[in-house]
């Protein structure tokens, strides 16, 4: 797909990786809608990147409610003029609020999907286009100390790979597709205690993270480019330091 002229609609789009999807479709001649629960670091993003309002926008959504998110497209297509690339990027890592993170990490994912097949499905007359969906490494692996978590990030991978299949893309002209990248630096600090549902699990994050390197996000936001134009639909990419996105071959 060559991004020149298309419209990105990014949710969880204010932040972190999301932050840096947005600069990266923008620099790759994507009109973007910064989607995010947390208006104040949209709008910061927004004022950032000082583009005018016919190129970049920012949506408040939040991706548990259906009605903003499907305002949030709403208005991308008439101030933008179409989404043509949906990423579902929007993510909660805190097994504390389980609840919530399966709401925002598998459910908010299944909404954006619903959403983009109705807005740029071909058998709804819409254009087609590309939906990514967040993974993580934890999309192949268990992550001990994160059931949870690791459960919503295994499921995303497998809507993934059946909202991917051909029989989809052959009726909505629409590519799924994951990213699943390796933690930041600002995903491994921090209290743990914060996140894993007890105390006891401390040891199993520590074990948890022993072995995993820590990528810039920038270098993430190379890949999301990189699949975005080239991956086949259904695939699930890890994104490692130092080397090329690495399709997993989720549950073979
Ligand atoms: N940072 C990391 O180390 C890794 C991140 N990932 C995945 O990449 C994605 C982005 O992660 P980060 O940038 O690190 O997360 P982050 O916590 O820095 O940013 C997440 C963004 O989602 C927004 N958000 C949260 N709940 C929302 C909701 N209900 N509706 C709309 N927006 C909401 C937040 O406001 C925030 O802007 C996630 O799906 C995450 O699981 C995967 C592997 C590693
Ligand atoms: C051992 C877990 C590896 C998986 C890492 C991952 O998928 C990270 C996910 C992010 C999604 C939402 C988050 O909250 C996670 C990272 C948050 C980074 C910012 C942390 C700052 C803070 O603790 O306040």
């Amino acid at each position: 797909m060559d991004l020149k002229g298309k419209v990105a609609l990014v949710t969880g789009g204010a932040t972190g990786y999301g932050r840096e999807y947005c600069k990266e479709l923008y620099r790759n001649g994507c009109k973007v809608s910064i989607c995010d629960i947390n208006t104040d670091a949209g709008e910061d993003l927004l004022h950032q990147m000082g583009k005018s309002s016919k190129e970049v926008i920012f949506c408040p959504c939040d991706v548990t409610d259906y009605l903003q998110f499907e305002e949030a497209f709403q208005s991308t297509i008439s101030k933008l003029g179409g989404v043509d690339i949906v990423v579902n990027n929007a993510s909660v890592m805190n097994d504390r609020l389980w609840e919530l993170e399966v709401d925002v990490n598998l459910n908010g994912v299944i909404r954006g999907l619903l959403l983009a097949m109705r807005f740029l499905g071909k058998d709804r007359g819409g254009p087609g286009g590309v939906v990514v969906n967040a993974g993580s490494c934890s999309s192949d692996r268990p992550f001990v100390s994160l059931p949870v978590f690791t459960a919503t990030k295994h499921a995303v991978a497998a809507l993934t790979r059946s909202y991917g299949d051909q029989y989809h893309v052959r009726l909505t002209g629409v590519r799924v597709v994951s990213l699943c990248p390796t933690p930041t630096e600002a995903a491994l600090t921090g209290d743990p205690r914060k996140r894993i549902l007890s105390t006891e699990y401390e040891q199993a994050w520590q074990n948890d993270i022993a072995n995993t390197a820590i990528i810039r996000p920038e270098s993430v936001a190379k890949a999301l480019v990189d699949v975005i134009q080239k991956a086949p639909s259904g695939s699930s990419w890890l994104v490692e330091a130092g080397g090329p996105p690495r399709q997993l071959s989720v549950f073979p």
